[in-house]
């Protein structure tokens, strides 16, 4: 990543991680979801008070803070240390090696190492994959440009085991995902699947994040303050921590303790607008530090590509009525990994460009 410190990294004033002002004293929600392990979600009983009482901590978490973490969730920690480990081997290739699967404009997928969010870049390196073969999505971020295109996979020849863990763990993390869009649904009133057919062919990713020592933390971001744009996000962090979420109430950034084996799950921008805001997407960054290696393993959730993103019926009314216009996942999508690939001169895409007109003053 270069010898001398490049300005490329360099976050505004009011950006930067440091000097963190207070001692914390509050923490996003723990949820053990282990009543969820005996049951299949469908058939909950609204009679059944370990899933009731589970569901109204869902609700809470969600609405007071767009973040949680779960334990007791199911997933073998094996199929987890499994990728760690061989991403670990990955990202400490020659930089040539790393190079022979890196992304290109036709195919974001593979090995990336100069992210930018907001148009500041990021120290970390990245690959990412794609869960479902295929993976479908729009050809280009231009509306008038029909053309639907695969996304391929790209996988190193070394370490040879890392598809297979890969795959693996991408299997659960997809398990995990659906039982908690039905837990998010129940926690909105609407049935258990009420969502589920928005994911009949989802354009879900998985990206294995590798943030190396930053000689200037407190100049750089690992990534960027950002919101997530699919519906979820399900994030195995290691041990060395670096995740701040920003707190609704009164700004403030507040540190994600690693939790050995849980995974941390986040609101993305699609749950906002079909809630209808009730739920929100709530912005969060990664700090880096001059001492350790830190690696993240983000699942994003995603709708298929041709879902129309738009308010939930069920959760609109005369007092509450649609705050934004339907939108096309897969375009909008598109669009937003634009500014991934290099700087813009324009402001992101960002649901916010998609409010009524009747909710605009909020
Ligand atoms: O590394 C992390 O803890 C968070 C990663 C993240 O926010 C992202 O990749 O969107
Ligand atoms: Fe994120």
């Amino acid at each position: 990543m270069g010898e001398v410190f490049d300005s490329d990294f360099i976050q505004s004033s009011e950006h930067r991680p440091y000097p963190t002002s207070t001692i914390q004293t509050k923490d996003i929600p723990v949820i053990d979801i282990s009543p969820t392990n005996s049951t299949s979600i469908s058939q909950i009983h609204s009679t059944d008070t370990a899933i009731t009482g589970l569901i109204a901590k869902i609700s809470d978490a969600c609405r007071n803070w767009g973040f949680f973490q779960v334990i007791n969730h199911g997933v073998p920690p094996e199929k987890r240390e499994k990728v760690e480990t061989a991403a670990r081997k990955f990202f400490a290739l020659p930089p040539g090696e790393k190079k022979k699967v890196r992304r290109d404009q036709l195919n974001p997928l593979g090995y990336y190492d100069s992210e930018h969010t907001k148009n500041v870049r990021d120290w970390k390196e990245i690959f990412d994959f794609t869960v479902e073969i295929p993976t479908l999505v729009p050809a280009s971020h231009d509306p008038d440009d029909a053309e639907i295109t695969e996304l391929r996979n790209r996988w190193p020849d070394f370490p040879p085991d890392l598809r297979v863990a890969c795959e693996d763990y991408a299997t659960e993390m997809v398990k995990l995902s659906y039982k908690l869009l039905e837990l998010i649904a129940l926690s909105l009133g609407l049935p258990a699947d009420r969502l589920n057919g928005f994911f009949k062919d989802h354009a879900s990713f998985v990206r294995l994040n590798h943030y190396p020592p930053c000689p200037s933390p407190h100049l750089a971001l690992g990534i960027g303050r950002h919101k997530d744009s699919g519906a979820l996000t399900v994030l195995a962090q290691d041990d060395v921590g670096g995740l701040e979420v920003k707190q609704q109430l009164d700004g403030e950034w507040i540190f994600v303790k690693p939790i050995p084996d849980a995974y941390i799950v986040n609101i993305g921008d699609v749950i906002q607008v079909w809630s209808n805001d009730k739920y929100e997407s709530v912005e969060h960054r990664v700090k880096v530090n001059s001492k350790n290696d830190r690696l993240s393993i983000p699942f994003f959730f995603n709708p298929s590509h041709y879902v129309m993103v738009k308010p939930l019926d069920e959760l609109i009314d005369e007092q509450k009525p649609a705050r934004y216009r339907e939108y096309n996942f897969g375009r909008f999508y598109s669009t937003r990994r634009l500014s991934d690939f290099k700087k813009l001169n324009v402001e992101n895409i960002q649901i916010h460009h998609f409010r009524s007109a009747s909710a605009s003053c909020s």
